[in-house]
């Protein structure tokens, strides 16, 4: 019986080995290995805490691809912010792919947040026409700072605008993050001319209305209040111009059933859109990224930490010339 013991890695140590350029490959690859049912994936089980204001998900993914298992459970508790700790805080057990063996414990908060910015580049990427010139986020929280970082990174945006609900909250993310961010005190000139627009908040009520966007916009929808569609006026899903998008099919029949049973059509997943040239979708046609967050991310993710992590290691034990 082998005594191995499984590795713990702390946020500090992921958030060390998290690259982009490694990162937003692997889930782009678990968003297409998704779509060609070389994933499994059930939709997960989500258990509402409301006398916290909180929820406790559990995600379990394989990629069969990446001979990558695992499952993380993930907390989301909105009133964490005036307790000094992170609303979304997640744990990613990680195993042995051959043997079921728990390999890594890994604390999955910073692979929560940059897998989530990454998965809005990849949708960014395949739905989004025209040119990415103003980039507009709402919301300067964890997400909004993350996705603030990684689009920049992706597209080098010439404008990057942050509205948060507390201004002062907008003001200090831009100050953090330099020349290139912009805070904005209306929401509406925020959005309004953006080329693709974020939304990332609690919000329970919409934060975009329909007749700011411009043709051809492109918005990632990451909130995931009390449900995943507060964030978007009812009128940018009822136009015809507008298509839908998401990460997972299945999932999406469960999460966002309200918006399917009152007619709003799903037009597929990133992962099917990557298959499908750019000439194939209208460029004044509004694209919507519902992001519901998937296990496979995770696991993708977790595998890349610890790929980079035993490199690390190997180096540092190689003999030096
Ligand atoms: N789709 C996905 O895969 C994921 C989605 N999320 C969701 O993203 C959202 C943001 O998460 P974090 O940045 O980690 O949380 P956070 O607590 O760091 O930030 C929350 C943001 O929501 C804003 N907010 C709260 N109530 C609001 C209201 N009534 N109106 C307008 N703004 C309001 C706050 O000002 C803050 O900017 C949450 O809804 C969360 O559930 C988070 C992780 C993954
Ligand atoms: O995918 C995730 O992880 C999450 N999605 C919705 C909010 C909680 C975390």
């Amino acid at each position: 019986m082998s005594s191995e013991q499984p590795l713990f890695m702390s946020d500090e140590t992921v958030k060390s080995l998290l690259k982009w350029e490694t990162l937003i490959p692997a889930v782009e690859g678990a968003m297409r290995d998704l779509s060609k049912k070389d994933v499994l994936q059930p939709p997960r089980l989500i258990l509402p805490i409301p006398s916290k204001n909180g929820a406790l998900l559990a995600m379990p993914a394989f990629s069969k691809s990446e001979s990558a298992l695992g499952c993380k459970v993930v907390t989301s508790f909105q009133n964490n912010q005036e307790k000094g700790l992170p609303s979304i805080m997640g744990t990613i057990l990680f195993m042995d792919s051959e043997t079921g063996k728990l390999k890594v414990i890994m604390e999955g908060t910073e692979i929560t947040a940059w897998r989530t910015a990454a998965a809005s580049v990849v949708a960014t990427k395949h739905l989004h026409v025209g040119e990415k010139k103003i980039l507009a986020i709402l919301g300067a929280g964890t997400q909004g700072r993350i996705h603030a970082l990684a689009m920049h990174h992706y597209f080098q945006f010439q404008e990057v605008r942050i509205w948060n609900r507390t201004e002062s909250r907008a003001k200090a993310l831009c100050n953090e993050l330099g020349s290139w961010a912009t805070h904005y005190s209306n929401k509406e000139r925020c959005v309004r001319d953006a080329d693709v627009i974020v939304t990332a908040t609690y919000s329970p009520t919409p934060i975009v209305r329909l007749s700011w966007l411009k043709p051809g916009a492109h918005i990632n929808a990451i909130g995931f209040g009390v449900k995943h569609h507060n964030e978007l006026e009812d009128e940018i899903y009822k136009s015809e111009s507008t298509v839908v998008w998401v990460d997972h099919m299945e999932a999406a029949q469960k999460e966002l059933a309200e918006l399917i049973n009152n007619g709003v059509r799903m037009r597929g997943e990133v992962g099917q859109a990557m298959t499908l040239s750019h000439a194939q979708t209208q460029s004044s046609n509004i694209t919507v990224f519902h992001s519901l967050g998937m296990a496979v991310e995770d696991v993708v993710a977790a595998k890349v930490v610890f790929e980079a992590h035993k490199e690390k290691l190997q180096a540092a034990t190689r003999p030096s010339n």
